[in-house]
């Protein structure tokens, strides 16, 4: 059994892949179980090379395998911001209230009530003996300024899925993780870990 930590600070993610690679030869533990780590500099200037850096910034502090995860929302009203600083938005330790709120601004400057948008989402697993494996998803949807629902984190509430149906904060956990953009890359890792532990 090979042990994985997963490797973010954001509870939502951890809940959303904790039960990820069931079924694998993998013992998954979170990075809260090490106490008050020091947080990675995310300077990259895509998801993936944010990925990367986290999970190697990780795995050399705990000495062991990490997999992270650098995600995001792009609107496409306001030129596909937020991106790589969705979860800065509003600030540096802005929360997602703050982030909500700052969205909703922007949007109101545009007129727009609406706008296309997409979650993105890169994992990158680091070996300490240096292997990198790297996934991705995204997930189209409609950002509405009219918030719903109460599951999941960060942009949900605003972000509608199923035909602008549903927002992604009305759907169950395992819904969210069949259309998600974590659940689509996370998919895509399980084959590629699956393979690298066999
Ligand atoms: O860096 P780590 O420690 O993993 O945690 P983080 O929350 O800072 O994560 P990111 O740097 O990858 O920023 C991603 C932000 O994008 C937003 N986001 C990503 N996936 C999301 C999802 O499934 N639902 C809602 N918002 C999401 C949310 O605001 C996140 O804080
Ligand atoms: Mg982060």
């Amino acid at each position: 059994m090979k042990t994985i930590i997963i490797a973010t600070k954001n509870k939502g993610k951890v809940k959303e892949m904790e039960a990820a690679f069931d079924g694998l030869p993998i013992i998954v533990r979170a990075l809260s179980e090490f106490g008050e780590l020091p947080s990675a500099v995310e300077s990259g200037q895509t998801f993936a090379e944010n990925a990367r850096i986290k999970a190697a910034f990780y795995a050399r502090l705990t000495g062991m395998a990490c997999l992270a995860d650098d995600s995001g929302l792009e609107v496409d009203v306001l030129d596909k911001q937020p991106g790589i600083y969705s979860a800065r938005f509003a600030g540096t330790h802005a929360s997602d209230a703050e982030n909500n709120n700052k969205l909703l601004n922007e949007m109101k400057k545009t007129g727009s009530s609406s706008s296309p948008a997409r979650y993105k989402c890169v994992l990158a697993f680091f070996d300490v003996n240096g292997e990198i494996l790297q996934s991705e998803g995204t997930c189209e949807g409609i950002i509405k300024i009219q918030p719903r629902g109460d599951n999941g984190f960060g942009y949900d509430p605003y972000f509608y899925v199923c035909g602008g149906q549903k927002s992604m904060a009305e759907i169950s956990l395992a819904e969210k993780n069949v259309i998600s953009h974590r659940g689509k890359a996370v998919k895509k890792m399980k084959k590629l870990l699956a393979e690298y532990l066999s």
